[in-house]
């Protein structure tokens, strides 16, 4: 049957500009005796927008992540940042892991200038050291700067984390899980932090989270992966409240739950369905793009097909 709103979908992308990141037909197989991790992966992340990932435990989003930092090759497709084919790790990317990654021998302030040395080896101390304060700032550790590592608590060190991934000023942010190990308390202020931080600078990221309030309140958009093997990203959730959210408050609005149902449902059970349907009909291997979906304002509440799936040629 002929769906209007698919057909608009793929007209408007056509004509549409080249969005920052694209991410177009990855596929990740880490052995050829096995089945794909994940495939035809295609998505579009613009300039300045949030973007988190969701999916369960072994779907393949920190191979993604991985592929997008260049640390990872995909096995099919490409990734194309900032009109350039990503081929390997450089410092326009600043990736934040969940354990912290700092060096252990170094002060805060050494940790941070050690990565501000690194973009830019023709400054002075005196300019890196300014640069680097300024970040510390931000993330609220200058009294810390002094500090060792094994000093801080798991909070303090994964905020030199972000400090440090802010401080070379990348085009692109990659989190992976950033505020996994953090307790609740601790994790919703460097959230805080994390949105102030990135609404003043406009900054562009991708985060992989479990915590679905989490990418309710950090997320433009969130990704949705099926399980895997052949895992795909199934829909793309359009957050349909206004980027104003604070995690305070965002729990009286009824949006929220209509969001956040839509989301556990995914991973309760259409995760696993999706994934059934793929391996049976073998669809992953064709070109269908993720479902646009916008909970709460879509009437029929399917969404439309989006149109970043389309190869690149295409558009
Ligand atoms: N270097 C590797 N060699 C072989 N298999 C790998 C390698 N890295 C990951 N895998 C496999 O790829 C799959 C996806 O792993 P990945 O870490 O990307 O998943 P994930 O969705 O991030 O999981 P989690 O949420 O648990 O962190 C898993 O089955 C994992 O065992």
């Amino acid at each position: 049957m002929r769906n209007k709103g698919r057909e608009d979908a793929y007209a408007v992308s056509a004509f549409a500009n080249r969005p920052f990141l694209k991410v177009d037909g990855v596929s990740k197989r880490y052995r050829a005796d096995m089945p794909p991790v994940f495939e035809n992966v295609s998505f579009a992340i613009d300039r300045g927008e949030f973007v988190c990932v969701i999916g369960h435990s072994g779907c393949g989003k920190s191979t993604i992540l991985n592929v997008l930092a260049g640390l990872e090759e995909a096995s099919e497709g490409c990734v194309i940042m900032d009109e350039k084919e990503i081929t390997g790790p450089g410092l326009d990317r600043g990736v934040v892991f969940q354990s912290h990654a700092l060096l252990p021998w170094l002060t805060v302030a050494d940790n941070i200038a050690f990565a501000v040395r690194s973009r830019h080896p023709d400054w002075t101390r005196v300019q890196i050291g300014a640069h680097g304060a300024r970040f510390i700032a931000m993330v609220g550790l200058s009294a810390a700067a002094n500090k060792k590592p094994f000093e801080l608590s798991g909070g303090m060190k994964q905020r030199v984390g972000i400090a440090r991934a802010f401080s070379v000023e990348p085009k692109m942010l990659l989190l992976d899980e950033p505020f996994g190990a953090l307790d609740a308390l601790t994790r919703g202020v460097i959230q805080d932090e994390l949105l102030r931080i990135c609404a003043a600078s406009r900054q562009t990221v991708f985060m992989i989270t479990h915590d679905v309030d989490e990418a309710i309140l950090l997320a433009d958009r969130i990704l949705l992966m099926s399980n895997g093997p052949h895992a795909r990203i199934a829909e793309i959730v359009v957050n349909t409240m206004p980027r104003n959210r604070a995690r305070a408050t965002m729990h009286h609005d009824p949006q929220f739950y209509r969001i956040r149902n839509h989301l556990v449902d995914f991973l309760v059970r259409r995760s696993k369905t999706i994934q059934q349907e793929n391996a049976a009909a073998n669809v992953g291997s064709e070109r269908t793009g993720p479902l646009i979906v916008r909970p709460g304002v879509d009437e029929d509440g399917f969404g439309t097909l989006d149109g970043s799936a389309l190869p690149i040629a295409a558009q």
